[in-house]
């Protein structure tokens, strides 16, 4: 209230929302003043007032100055006017009453019909009228530009490059704006429509767009279905991937996407996509990440949609790599899901989104159209699926795992129209080499054996984002076990049963182990007294095996377990597989081994390219679940491979191709694991036993390989006997990782054998880390070094775990 009883809302409110007003208002207040004449709030000696200031901000704050100084009613007049204009000014509406029951008084004629489209409407429209704008503002295309600027419509890397955009030349400079303003979504689209209707000189092109609509039916009633189709579609995605459903669900058991999505670490490819997916072979190996290493090119989800190079038209390409089960498919349910929230970036980037799943896609066989396979899959569509497939501009089109797809890609008859009939490879490739939907994002997904496909398309680096998904760094695993467990306290119990046990810990970079270990640890801990936590698994065979079990008991195993000739040739597939290298294998393969009923709870299909056809291969769903079957098929009856292979390879230094499946033999030979399996399969024998200790006995743990086995052996006895003559001295010199250090600090331990000298070499990226995992070792020295590096910081760690109990320690360098 005012001094004199007068209610002051309507000015305070104007001055509480200054800085907005100044803000809508900036790339043309000329209306607002005209109505505030029209009205009589403003005086023509105050108007002259308000435009002789010298910026358009201080025309509005003089203005506004002059509102406030007048008082309550004049205000609120004002604010009236405001809410009137709130069409031309799509900024006011952030606070502004959206109040459709206040009559419209405002007079301006084209502005009326204008408010009376909505946003995305504007946008369509803006679409469909994209080549005559182009036509008709070529000319105020400088004066445009810095109107777009000022009202914040450009993207920001073109405030630098301002300078060179307005001094475009081409034929197509209007069209490259008005893209640049359709990225920003039906808001900036909104805008801009008032700008030049706003502006004298292009007042007439909305006009005329108005006149036009008003006379052609035809155009009115396309706009009505785009924005109709946009939410059918959006609704129908989002159906579809807002629910997953694990490998191990019940019937009707299912989790919320946003429930479960944890960020996975991406990285840009440096090396281009020829390079990595050469890689391939190489997969063969390489576990450990250092998630440190990534830091520099981690990148994210917004970024891997925007232009690259801000002077080309559109992004052409995404391209999402990476291992198995590291996540490809639920990112691209994230996409989707980003995108079915209106005001998301993208859902302002993309009118449309369309994911075609390769599994999907292989059903097909007989000649088709993408018209075709796009209504199969979106009936809801059919209203604008000829406009929409006319060029695909603003469409984002995603074939996920491009790996799996059985279908030869001819590159050399490629599909040329969405209404060509043509062989499905014919059509993804005219997809993935831009003869179809040129102006479309195609955002393909596959594992690094896709990307032989791509090699076909000589993809404009321009034009493309490669991206690799590596997996979850701790954070993110810290941040899995959260979600998954939806119990903070059982996450931290499984969290810190893991930090503690590097060996369990490394595998979670891999979100599909992630999963795997959640599953399988989680009724370790939901007993409060925490009596069930030490029997929780504590090696990699543990665990395998409680996971085998688990999928046995569920997710179409049961062909495994019934059939003893099945389990008994995918083994012997998984040994001659790790044998040669290989983890690609034909259906010659499998017969050959046996192996008729391919059991899909633990092999998948992927399709690789030959010279002219696609060949169907099947994989292990994971390196490691292969090498966790070879081992167990030393341990069947029936076995008729000799064990003795597996540890004399071993002598060659540079081959690590049997290293886990030893410590799984070693792990088969433990109880726990075995009582696990032994439900489920025939008996299990100990015929390897009697290699597997004479191995390790004979190795003198010359090969770090060794303390890895010990540690899946989990056979005290046996530990301390080997453990008599180890020589220590340089050994933490091989110590690669904080695993390596895990199963050494268990021998010694358990061993508790005294050690004389010790060579410590922490490493410069984990050295915290290790020297937590070391340091219960370091009272058995009697002489300890620290090469290369000084303990520093972590001095604390060390003093405590030394003072901790009796030790040894004489000389410490
Ligand atoms: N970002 C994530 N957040 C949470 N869980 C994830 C994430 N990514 C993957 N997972 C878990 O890993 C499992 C495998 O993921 P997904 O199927 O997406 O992998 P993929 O890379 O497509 O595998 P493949 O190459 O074998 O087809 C999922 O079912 C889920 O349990």
């Amino acid at each position: 209230m005012s001094a004199d009883g007068e209610t002051i809302e309507a000015v305070k409110k104007l001055r509480q929302n200054r800085l907005n007003v100044v803000q809508a208002l900036l790339h043309n207040p000329c209306p607002v003043f005209d109505e505030a004449i029209a009205r009589n709030v403003l005086t023509c000696e105050e108007y002259d007032q308000v435009v002789s200031q010298v910026s358009k901000a201080d025309k509005i704050r003089q203005c506004l100055d002059t509102m406030e100084g007048k008082g309550e009613a004049c205000a609120e007049i004002f604010l009236a006017i405001l809410h009137d204009l709130r069409g031309t000014y799509p900024r006011l509406r952030l606070w502004i009453d959206d109040d459709e029951q206040r009559p419209d008084t405002c007079v301006r004629d084209v502005e009326t019909k204008l408010d009376r489209f909505s946003n995305e409407k504007l946008l369509f429209l803006m679409k469909m009228e994209k080549s005559s704008l182009s036509e008709e503002l070529w000319k105020e295309f400088p004066q445009l530009c810095h109107e777009a600027r000022e009202a914040g419509l450009l993207p920001q890397c073109f405030s630098e490059l301002f300078g060179k955009l307005i001094e475009m030349n081409s034929d197509n400079r209007v069209d490259f704006l008005l893209n640049l303003i359709l990225e920003g979504g039906p808001k900036n689209a909104c805008t801009f429509w008032h700008i030049l209707e706003s502006n004298g000189k292009t007042r007439v092109v909305v006009e005329k767009t108005i006149i036009k609509l008003k006379t052609n039916e035809n155009m009115m009633e396309m706009l009505r279905k785009y924005v109709a189709a946009k939410d059918d579609l959006s609704n129908e995605l989002m159906k579809r991937v807002k629910i997953i459903k694990d490998y191990n669900a019940v019937p009707g058991e299912s989790t919320n996407l946003e429930d479960r999505f944890v960020e996975p670490v991406i990285v840009k490819s440096k090396s281009g996509l020829a390079a990595s997916s050469e890689t391939y072979e190489n997969s063969f190996r390489g576990r450990d990440h250092n998630f440190k290493k990534f830091d520099e090119d981690r990148v994210t989800r917004d970024f891997m949609f925007e232009r690259q190079d801000p002077w080309v038209d559109v992004l052409s390409h995404v391209v999402v790599f990476g291992a198995p089960g590291v996540g490809k498919t639920m990112f691209s349910q994230k996409v989707i899901f980003d995108w079915t929230f209106k005001d998301g970036k993208l859902n302002k980037r993309f009118d449309f989104v369309l994911l075609l799943k390769c599994r999907n896609l292989n059903r097909i066989c007989s000649l088709t159209t993408l018209r075709d396979i796009v209504l199969n899959e979106f009936p809801c569509l059919e209203e604008v699926v000829d406009d929409l497939l006319k060029n695909g501009f603003r469409l984002l089109m995603i074939l996920d795992a491009l790996d799996e797809m059985k279908h030869p890609l001819d590159f050399d008859n490629v599909c040329r129209s969405p209404w060509q009939l043509h062989d499905l490879g014919g059509i993804v490739a005219g997809l993935l080499k831009g003869t179809i939907l040129k102006c479309a994002t195609i955002m393909v997904t596959t594992k690094l054996v896709g990307l032989l496909w791509l090699n076909h398309v000589n993809l404009d680096p321009k034009t493309t984002c490669a991206v690799e998904i590596v997996g979850f760094s701790k954070e993110e695993t810290r941040g899995f076990f959260q979600k998954f467990y939806k119990n903070e306290e059982i996450a931290k119990q499984v969290f810190h049963h893991l930090s503690t046990n590097d060996v369990l810990s490394s595998l979670c970079f891999n979100p599909i182990f992630c999963w795997i270990t959640a599953t399988c640890l989680g009724n370790y801990f939901t007993h409060n007294d925490g009596k069930m936590s030490d029997l929780a698994p504590k090696t990699m065979t543990e665990l395998f095996s409680q996971y085998i079990l688990l999928h046995l008991q569920h997710h179409g195993g049961k062909n495994v377990s019934n059939s003893p000739d099945t389990l008994l040739g995918l083994c012997q597939l998984a040994f001659h597989g790790v044998k040669e290298k290989k983890i690609l294998f034909t259906a010659e393969d499998m017969n050959n081994h046996g192996v008729t009923n391919i059991p899909q709870a633990f092999l998948s299909e992927v399709h690789q390219k030959s010279e002219s056809r696609s060949i169907c291969h099947y994989e292990f769903f994971h390196l490691t679940v292969q090498e966790f079957f070879a081992a167990l098929y030393f341990f069947l009856p029936r076995c008729v491979d000799s064990v003795e292979e597996v540890f004399a390879k071993s002598t060659d230094a540079d081959d690590g191709r049997y290293q886990i499946v030893q410590r799984f033999l070693s792990g088969l030979l433990a109880e726990k694991p075995r009582s696990t399996l032994v439900s489920h399969f025939e008996s299990l024998t100990t015929k390897p036993k009697k290699t597997i200790y004479a191995w390790l006995k004979q190795q003198k743990h010359k090969d770090l390989n060794c303390f890895h086995c010990l540690y899946e052996l989990q056979d005290t006895d046996f530990t301390q006997a080997v453990m008599g003559d180890v020589e220590f001295v340089n050994l933490t010199q091989d110590m690669t990782s904080p695993v390596d250090c895990t199963a050494v600090v268990y021998a010694l331990q358990t061993s508790n054998k005294p050690v004389n000298s010790w060579c410590v070499k922490l490493g410069s990226t984990d050295s915290t880390q290790r020297m937590k995992i070391l340091a219960p070792a370091f009272p058995l020295c009697e002489k300890l070094q620290f090469v290369k590096q000084p303990i520093g910081d972590d001095i604390e760690i060390f003093v405590e775990a030394v003072l901790s109990k009796p030790n040894r320690l004489k000389d410490l360098t």
